[in-house]
């Protein structure tokens, strides 16, 4: 699904105007949207207050009020400054707005009061003003339902963030396509239920402007899962290696190459150092099992040039063993997870160049704490969105970038990106992160493409999640993986 920046709000509304389409005309659909839903989400409310600010959307605000009053609604208004408003367009409907307008700081929240916020959408630039903070507050401690227009004001539509107070709305009415910033967290959770409201602008005028991040959705990976041919074998439907760990530490390992089974990979096997097999061999039986303890092991493995991708990390334990293994990993498929990332966080650029010639073929699926090892510049820089990051990062480390969290980014080098929105809460669970890296090594030994197989990955795991319901474990997580 596409989405929007702040920044091709406005551009998007001069190509309207110069393609014939004037901008008052779009502000009236908008407006009129905000008054329909309010009226079909809120018909008992006893008075709808509008708080307007100085532009455009504080222009949706008055029509959004005028459209209330010809409904035979009561209606009140409060205005964020003195004076006019800024623009033509909101000028006009302030002017056609018949409603007397109140200062903001006159606002007594009343029960069956509905907040209609008209204040700032796609311009807000900087931190809310005090009379705005003081007024939400009074809202929110009021607990009124709100009606965001466009985006709950104090959210930023490129990050998410909030600069200096937000309101958290029940029902954010939104035009043309979602902002960034309403996937992106905290700003998803302020914008509360979304509805996306096609307000006219032409498809080809979205699409020209729409941002290269989109939802993580199954349209990105469905060309690559078509069914099996019937001569398959499981070589060629995807063989796949996860390292694991020492005797104590081999449970993450099992689970990601029990995620990989489940997701489709056609052979999967355990290579784990000699003090582990006996722990693995008790605990497995459709998983190969194989004795790598050194480099020499694991040069012998590769001579085996049907194994052609590898998962390196869960419970694998952090040092020079896991550097030097993901660096003779370099020529083939490689999910590098957990301690193999955190390996590199003195020679990241080891990592980098090992990857960085032909196509791309690892995939980084840091959380915060081990993004910031890798790329610590990227992590402090405040600028930054979450999507930006990854996006930097992806090109920096030639690599599928998964930026994991509850909403969880996918980069790759090319500047491509999704976030994924489909994950509950639930999956913050031990080992979750294990299933997800079983999943992405799936997927890419099934020849999905790196990017593909990302998306694939994160999708399915917020998927079987959403499916497994309350108490979930890792374990039961990868019984309800369905690919
Ligand atoms: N196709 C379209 O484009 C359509 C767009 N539509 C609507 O237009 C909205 C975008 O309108 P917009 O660009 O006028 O921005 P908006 O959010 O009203 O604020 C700008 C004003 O606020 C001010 N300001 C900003 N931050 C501030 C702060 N923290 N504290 C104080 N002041 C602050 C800023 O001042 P400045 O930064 O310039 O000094 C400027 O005066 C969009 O969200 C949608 O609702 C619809 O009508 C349908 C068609
Ligand atoms: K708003």
């Amino acid at each position: 699904m596409l989405l929007i920046e702040p920044d091709a709000v406005a551009k998007i509304d001069s190509a309207c105007i110069t393609s014939g389409i004037p901008g008052f005309a779009l502000m009236n659909v908008a407006g009129r949207a905000v008054s329909a839903a309010a009226l079909r989400d809120y018909p008992g409310a006893l008075r709808y207050v509008v708080l307007v600010g100085p532009g455009n959307n504080g222009g949706d605000g008055y029509v959004a009020a005028k459209a209330l009053i010809e409904a035979g609604a009561t209606v009140a208004l409060f205005r964020l400054f003195d004076g006019q408003p800024t623009t033509d367009d909101a000028k006009r409907a302030a002017a056609e707005c018949a409603c007397p307008v109140q200062k903001l700081e006159e606002y007594v929240p009343m029960k069956g009061d509905v907040v209609i916020d008209a204040v700032f959408g796609a311009g807000l630039t900087r931190g809310l003003p005090a009379s705005l903070i003081a007024c939400i507050d009074k809202v929110q401690s009021a607990g009124l339902p709100v009606i965001a227009v466009d985006i709950a004001s104090g959210v930023c539509g490129r990050t998410g963030r909030i600069l200096a107070g937000a309101l958290h709305a029940d029902l954010t009415v939104t035009f043309m396509a979602p902002k960034i910033g309403q996937m992106l967290l905290p700003g998803r959770i302020h914008s509360g239920r979304l509805e996306v409201i096609d307000i006219g602008t032409p498809l080809r005028l979205l699409e020209r402007f729409a941002s290269s991040t989109g939802i993580n959705h199954p349209a990105v990976w469905q060309i690559y899962s078509g069914p099996r041919a019937a001569d398959t074998h499981k070589y060629s439907h995807g063989a796949l290696t996860v390292f694991s760990g020492g005797a104590s530490q081999s449970g993450a390992a099992r689970l990601a190459a029990a995620a990989a089974l489940r997701a489709g990979a056609g052979l999967v096997t355990i290579a784990a150092p000699t003090e582990a097999m006996a722990v693995n061999a008790n605990h497995m039986t459709a998983i190969m099992l194989r004795e790598v303890d050194d480099q020499n092991d694991l040069a012998q493995l590769l001579e085996d040039k049907r194994l052609q991708t590898f998962i390196l990390g869960p419970g694998f334990g952090v040092g020079d063993k896991a550097r030097d293994f993901a660096l003779a990993l370099a020529t083939r498929r490689l999910v590098l997870d957990a301690d193999a990332i955190t390996s590199f966080r003195d020679r990241p650029e080891d990592l980098f160049d090992a990857f960085a010639l032909g196509e791309t073929r690892l995939i980084l699926t840091p959380h915060d704490g081990e993004f910031s090892r890798l790329f610590p510049d990227l992590a402090a820089n405040q600028a930054l969105s979450k999507v930006e990051r990854a996006q930097h990062a992806a090109r920096r480390a030639h690599a599928v970038v998964i930026l994991k969290g509850a909403d969880t980014v996918i980069a790759d080098p090319a500047g491509r990106a999704t976030i994924n929105i489909n994950a509950p809460p639930s999956l913050a669970t031990a080992g979750s992160g294990d299933v997800l890296a079983g999943l992405c090594g799936a997927f890419l030994a099934q020849n999905y493409p790196a990017f593909a197989a990302a998306c694939a990955a994160v999708w399915h795991h917020g998927d079987a999640a959403q499916r497994a319901g309350a108490g979930l474990t890792a374990e039961r997580l990868i019984n309800f993986i369905e690919t």
